[in-house]
């Protein structure tokens, strides 16, 4: 592809990632085709509505529809024949009742995509893959193309956080980059120029180096949050703090403060299943010791939900015939995602126990409705809190963040609030006559 001009870009899987960059793509100033099989999808974004939350996407799939720079399709062979790069963006999900990733997208939209294209290209994998992956699909890529054409892979991981997925592609923060050769690394500078600055750093490596990163970055940003919770077990049983606790080691820059806020713990569609899948891959590779300190990651993880509950009930004396209000069931604020949400498990597992739960999340009810549809949603705080027994804020929207007891006296029937997320005043509550508990604090009237 050396010496080319690159005008057309087509991104395959339009979901939160891939969506996000077909948008962005066409702001860099490209012509881009976003294809996905789920034609509801595709008819919605074609309109210019995007299916699903996120802070500023809407407005630049709108712009972008509009000057006709951006479209969408369910048809592959349409995209094959027209575009310079291919972007892969399809799901890469747990596999059902295992711990290992599915493949099956990637194997299938790579292969499909092989097949349909008539002109030389480059496909660039974008998807989080087991380490491996890319050089089997440099394999099935060969196999699959036309001998006419030229047709080579590049792995381009991505970072981007959803609530900032706009300004995280526009800007990244670095790009890495895996090839196999130097002309295919050059094709996404030119992509890419836009949007690097004279500092963005630019890590050209190979397929092995490029996937690791990828599950690196998300194990380092799981275990980081681990380690806050697993302190939090302690100080909640000895005395202490958790929030000065990372206050005072955050403070050292060797560690910093982010991604020490400890609470319910972390979830989404990609920390939880990236630690399971890359523990998976190396438990294949032979490797049997090297990532089970994962387990341990994920186990302190989900212990933090059942801790929420159990706090919950020992306040409340007893689960059964109590009516709780859950505030937030996103896996985090500036999402409408509930993949692996610990807010909608903790809420689902309330009410498992025999509690009646009204949930309300800015975003989310309708993701968490499909999913656990015996739940109550309501469509405000208010509504929530209405004659509860007890509020528990499990995700910290600026709405939750911003509370205080006057918002609540006169609206709940027992002023008593679980803040899973620490990020309420203990002193304002308490001193306000609430009950009052944060996961990672100890108080002297704490229920045991
Ligand atoms: N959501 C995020 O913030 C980030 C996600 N990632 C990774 O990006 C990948 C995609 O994740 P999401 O966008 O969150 O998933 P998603 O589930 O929102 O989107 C995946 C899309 O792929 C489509 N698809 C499935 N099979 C297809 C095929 N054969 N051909 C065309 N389209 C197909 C689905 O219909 C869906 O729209 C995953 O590997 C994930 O780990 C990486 C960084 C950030
Ligand atoms: O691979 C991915 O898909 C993405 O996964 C994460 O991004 P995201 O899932 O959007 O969300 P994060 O901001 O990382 O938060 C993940 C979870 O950790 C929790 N968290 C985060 C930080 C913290 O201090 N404590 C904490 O419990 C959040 O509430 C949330 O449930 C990574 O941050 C991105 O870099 C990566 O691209």
């Amino acid at each position: 592809m050396m010496g080319r001009v690159i005008k057309n870009i087509s991104v395959i899987g339009t979901g939160y990632l891939g969506a996000t960059h077909a948008a962005c793509m066409a702001e860099l100033g490209f012509d881009v085709l976003g294809v996905d099989v789920d034609p509801e999808k595709i008819e919605a974004l074609s309109r210019g509505d995007l299916p699903f939350h996120e802070p500023g996407l809407p407005e630049l799939i709108r712009k972008h529809v509009d000057s006709g720079r951006l479209r969408f399709t369910t048809d592959m062979e349409g995209a094959g024949s027209w575009a310079d790069v291919h972007f892969i963006a399809v799901g890469t999900p747990q596999v059902a009742g295992g711990t290992a990733a599915d493949l099956t997208a990637v194997d299938a939209a790579t292969a499909a995509l092989a097949r349909s294209i008539t002109k030389d290209a480059l496909v660039v994998g974008k998807s989080t893959v087991p380490v491996g992956t890319a050089r089997r699909l440099q394999r099935l890529v060969a196999e699959e193309s036309s001998d006419d054409v030229e047709v080579s892979l590049a792995w381009n991981p991505e970072f981007l956080r959803e609530g900032f997925a706009v300004q995280d592609t526009l800007r990244p923060d670095r790009l890495v980059i895996g090839t196999d050769a130097a002309d295919d690394e050059q094709v996404l500078r030119e992509v890419y120029a836009d949007a690097l600055t004279q500092d963005t750093p630019w890590i050209s490596t190979d397929f092995e180096t490029a996937e690791l990163v990828k599950v690196a970055a998300n194990a380092f940003l799981a275990t980081k949050i681990s380690f806050i919770n697993a302190f939090s077990e302690v100080t909640e049983a000895v005395g202490g703090d958790i929030r000065t606790l990372a206050d005072a080691i955050g403070h050292d820059t060797r560690i910093g403060r982010k991604f020490l806020n400890a609470g319910v713990g972390f979830g989404g569609g990609c920390l939880p299943k990236d630690i399971r899948a890359l523990q998976t891959r190396v438990s294949e590779l032979g490797l049997d010791h090297s990532m089970t300190f994962l387990n341990e990651v994920d186990q302190i993880n989900l212990r933090r939900r059942e801790r929420a509950v159990t706090l919950a009930e020992q306040m409340l004396g007893g689960l059964p015939g109590t009516r709780i209000a859950v505030l937030g069931v996103t896996f985090k604020p500036l999402s409408d995602d509930v993949r692996d949400s610990p807010g909608l498990d903790v809420a689902n597992r309330l009410y498992t126990a025999g509690a009646d739960v009204l949930v309300y999340d800015p975003e989310g009810n309708e993701n968490a409705a499909k999913r656990f549809p015996r739940l109550g949603y309501v469509d405000s705080l208010r509504e929530a809190a209405a004659d509860a027994d007890l509020v528990v804020l499990t995700t910290e929207w600026n709405e939750f963040k911003a509370l205080t007891p006057d918002d609540l006296d006169e609206v709940v029937a027992v002023q008593r609030l679980l803040d899973a997320r620490n990020v309420l005043s203990a002193d304002q509550w308490q001193a306000a006559g609430w009950q009052f508990a944060q996961l990672g604090r100890y108080y002297d009237d704490a229920p045991e």
